[in-house]
């Protein structure tokens, strides 16, 4: 459908049909503006330098449109996505990049946009199902009833063939659960169980089977329907799953080498313009039938843009020969898109099938060969009507010669690509497209786009190739302007008008000045249209376009919101100790590794130490006081089991907070709470017997408060370390050297009184000095036996006339300080550098 998107024609219908939002009966996303985007990083091969991973990058993505990011591994595509989504981490970004002209925000990407990423970050525990609907629950407003959520997920499942996983667990690499094809599609469905505004998916087919491929990128072209912007990257797609992407960039080295309509267009453009790859290119063209490559007359481009006046004017005036040339060329470009290719959705066909109507054409059908599986011949749209009848019955036929039908486009023009690109051409393309015909008419469209998005921009649409767009100030990342819009009943688009615009008020077109004559050729061959009337095509409807191409009011109101998630912080918590926490709770590999150290430990404890504690005599007195320190260590050793519940799940937190599930606080909250549940029950427990089998004496609930808040404390200083570090290695390593820090400055190893002065603040910021103090308090203050010489236990240790309740307090502190440390770790720290 791009390619008619080319011409013109299908694109004014999405307006249209993106206009009638403003009259409340469609959503529209808004339009993924970039010009001249550049984003560099400091070189991990060359110190000292940096690596452009891309560079002037100028585009625009479509509401209502699919864009397919192609090229060799390593050609930035990723980086283009992650860009576009706010998820990049590290490096610069220069140039423009707006969402409908306004800069997106960090909140605006959170909640309005879904990104399917490369690899699965799924919860192992939760089926299929309650992954979605655990989803649903964050994503999706709190008000709304829970019925409508569930009906959203069967849906859902519906749609992406996971009824028959749909209560298999999702399971993880040491407990298979669900395939990867399944795991793929369940990630797909969570981007998707909000309706996003735009989409990004990066390789949302890898791993999948052909057919599954298709159906799933079948279901994210359904979200179109809904005025989505999607842009996905894919790898080695099928005739059919190509056929349902509108647009194609193709990206070398971080350079756009193509960006425009994906059927024989991109082929054509390709043999004309790749210098070392065209050979493989021609070789295909040559092959083709000689109806397929009849497109090659007035080459693609030159062809699309021909029958956007052609065709527009004949819908316009009703000329009859007009209507017919137009028809011709809406069926040549049926042609250069594979109309018969239209995989089961009628996609191009449709389109041009409509075109073909509107320009005077007769319907007719065709039957095709049947060339690759599901690329079936559908009813084509352009009838047989003067020259394009025989076009399109000699591509449908049977005959000698490549069909069109049969062929793998985008397998044609990635190898080419990868082919330059290993030979060191992708300069050479992207110099070439700096200097094609096509470069020139997307950046004419791009300026249109910017101006009629308000974006304060210099607009200078040359006709000779060298169009610019200065947009706002120099210098820096220009994203776009700032709310508010101008008023849409305003003639003319919205923003500050360019300085070289005419003022006037023939509905917008006044601020593009008008082109003069340029050179016709087009890829070598004569393009039969001049530039003149496709830029008046392009420019007379601006001032509808202007307010149709316009994010609906909705957009525009979740485009400034300033809320990174769209349910509060209350119902986040509760939603993940609903889902997460009950499923923790039964499972026996998250409950042993928090229980069993304290078992084993505890049971030495009161086997090594039986009824030590009401037997105060000097002999005794070491004993006690030793079963004490280790009962004040038990749980800050045992915080290395804490640990892997941050590590191991960064991948998980990280995609869910850039998802707009939860708040950084919202997570910790939870975590905590889990963890801070299952610590109450299980201090009650092991402290009673642990104090009535030794004997101990004072109060028992100041030795459980000990034991439990110095467990809370540990684990909160667990989530610390973890959030400080990269990974478990330096995780385990900082903690267990930090626990062993605290232990010589208790004052149980080494008196406070006979530390040295420049050690003795250590002493006051160790936890374990108050958890171990508090508890020799709590055993001695009624019966502080005496060692040697008149010095009592309490003196000897520096607690004489300590508050218990005190160092209580002072422990509880601990745990306030590390959760504000361990949350501010956990907000700032970006270990996932990308
Ligand atoms: N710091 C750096 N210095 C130099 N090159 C870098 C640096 N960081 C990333 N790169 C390169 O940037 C390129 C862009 O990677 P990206 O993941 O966007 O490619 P891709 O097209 O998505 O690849 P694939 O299809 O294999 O996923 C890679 O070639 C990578 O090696």
């Amino acid at each position: 459908m791009s390619d008619v998107d080319s011409s013109g024609i299908e694109l004014e219908r999405r307006h249209e049909s993106c206009a009638a939002v403003s009259m409340g009966q469609r959503r529209c996303g808004p339009r993924i503006l970039m010009h001249g985007l550049t984003y560099h990083v400091a070189s991990n091969t060359n110190r000292g330098e940096r690596a452009y991973l891309l560079k002037d990058i100028s585009a625009y993505f479509e509401p209502n449109q699919m864009t397919a990011l192609m090229g060799p591994s390593g050609s930035g595509k990723t980086t283009l996505l992650d860009l576009l989504a706010g998820r990049k981490t590290v490096g610069k970004t220069e140039g423009h990049l707006s969402f409908g002209g306004v800069a997106p925000s960090k909140p605006f990407l959170r909640r309005y946009t879904g990104y399917v990423e490369q690899f699965d970050t799924l919860l192992g525990d939760l089926t299929v199902r309650e992954m979605l609907l655990y989803t649903a629950e964050l994503k999706r407003p709190m008000r709304e009833p829970m019925e409508l959520k569930r009906g959203k997920v069967e849906e859902l499942l519906r749609r992406l063939r996971l009824e028959s996983c749909a209560d298999l667990r999702i399971g993880n690499p040491l407990a298979k659960g669900i395939s990867g094809g399944q795991g793929k599609r369940t990630n797909i469905g969570i981007a998707l169980i909000s309706e996003p505004r735009v989409l990004f998916l990066d390789e949302p087919t890898s791993g999948l089977d052909s057919y599954t491929a298709h159906e799933v990128v079948r279901v994210v072209r359904g979200l179109l329907q809904d005025g989505t912007t999607v842009a996905a990257t894919i790898h080695g797609p099928t005739a059919a799953t190509f056929a349902l992407f509108d647009r194609i960039m193709l990206l070398a080295r971080g350079r756009m080498v193509y960006f425009g309509p994906r059927g024989l267009p991109a082929l054509h453009y390709a043999a004309q313009h790749w210098q070392h790859a065209a050979a493989s290119v021609k070789a295909v063209l040559a092959e083709m039938r000689p109806a397929d490559r009849r497109v090659t007359a007035a080459s693609a481009l030159g062809a699309a843009t021909t029958a956007t006046a052609t065709a527009a004017a004949a819908s316009e005036d009703d000329d009859t020969a007009t209507a017919a040339a137009a028809a011709a060329a809406v069926t040549t470009i049926a042609l250069a898109t594979g109309i018969c290719s239209g995989a089961g959705e009628g996609l191009g066909g449709a389109a041009v099938h409509e075109g073909g109507l509107r320009a005077g054409a007769a319907p007719g059908a065709c039957k095709a060969p049947g060339a690759a599986g599901a690329v079936a011949c559908k009813d084509v749209g352009a009838g047989p009507h003067v020259a394009a009848a025989g076009a399109v019955g000699a591509a449908c036929a049977p005959g000698a010669g490549l069909s069109y039908l049969a062929l793998n486009v985008a397998e044609v023009l990635v190898g080419a690509l990868t082919e330059a690109d290993h030979h060191g051409g992708a300069e050479e393309l992207a110099a070439a497209y700096g200097r094609s015909e096509l470069r020139r008419v997307n950046e004419d469209r791009l300026a249109l786009y910017l101006l009629a998005a308000g974006v304060s921009t210099s607009v200078s649409i040359t006709g000779t190739g060298n169009s610019s767009i200065a947009t706002g100030s120099g210098g820096g990342l220009q994203q776009g302007t700032q709310l508010p819009r101008q008023d849409p009943k305003q003639s003319g688009p919205a923003g500050s008008r360019s300085s070289s615009s005419r003022s006037g008020d023939d509905g917008g077109s006044k601020d593009v000045e008008q082109p003069p004559d340029r050179e016709q050729q087009v890829n070598g061959a004569a393009a039969p249209a001049p530039a003149a009337p496709v830029l008046s095509r392009l420019t007379s409807p601006l001032a509808s376009w202007s307010s149709g191409l316009e994010p609906d009011q909705e957009a525009i109101r979740e485009l400034a919101t300033r809320s990174e998630t769209g349910t509060p912080w209350y119902w986040g918590l509760w939603t993940l100790l609903r889902y997460r926490t009950s499923r923790n709770y039964r499972s026996p590999s998250w409950l042993l590794p928090r229980v069993m150290d304290k078992v084993i430990i505890s049971l030495i404890i009161v086997t090594l130490y039986w009824g030590v504690g009401n037997k105060p005599n000097p002999n005794n007195i070491v004993n006690i006081q030793s079963s004490l320190f280790m009962w004040a260590l038990l749980p800050a050793c045992g915080a290395a089991s804490y640990v892997p519940a941050i590590v191991l799940e960064r991948r998980l937190f990280v995609r869910e907070r850039d998802d707009g599930l939860y708040r950084c606080f919202t997570y910790l909250a939870a975590k905590l709470l889990e963890e801070v549940c299952l610590s109450l029950g299980v201090s009650v427990a092991f402290s009673a017997y642990v104090f009535h089998g030794l004997r101990l004496q004072g109060q028992w609930v100041v030795f459980w408060l000990v034991y439990f808040l110095d467990m809370v404390v540990g684990i909160v200083l667990a989530y610390l370390v973890a959030a400080l570090s990269p990974n478990m290695d330096v995780a385990n390593m900082a903690l267990a050297t930090f626990v062993m820090t605290l232990l010589f400055f208790a004052g149980q190893i080494m008196t406070a009184a006979t530390m040295p002065p420049w050690w003795s603040w250590y002493s006051r910021i160790d936890f374990l000095r108050y958890a171990w103090g508090a508890l020799m308090v709590n055993q001695f203050e009624s019966n502080d036996a005496e060692l040697t010489g008149g010095i009592t236990i309490l003196k000897y240790y520096s607690l004489l006339g300590i508050s218990k309740w005190a160092y209580l307090g002072y422990l509880s502190v601990f745990f306030f300080v590390f959760a504000v440390m361990a949350q501010l770790a956990l907000n700032y720290m970006r270990h996932q550098r990308r």
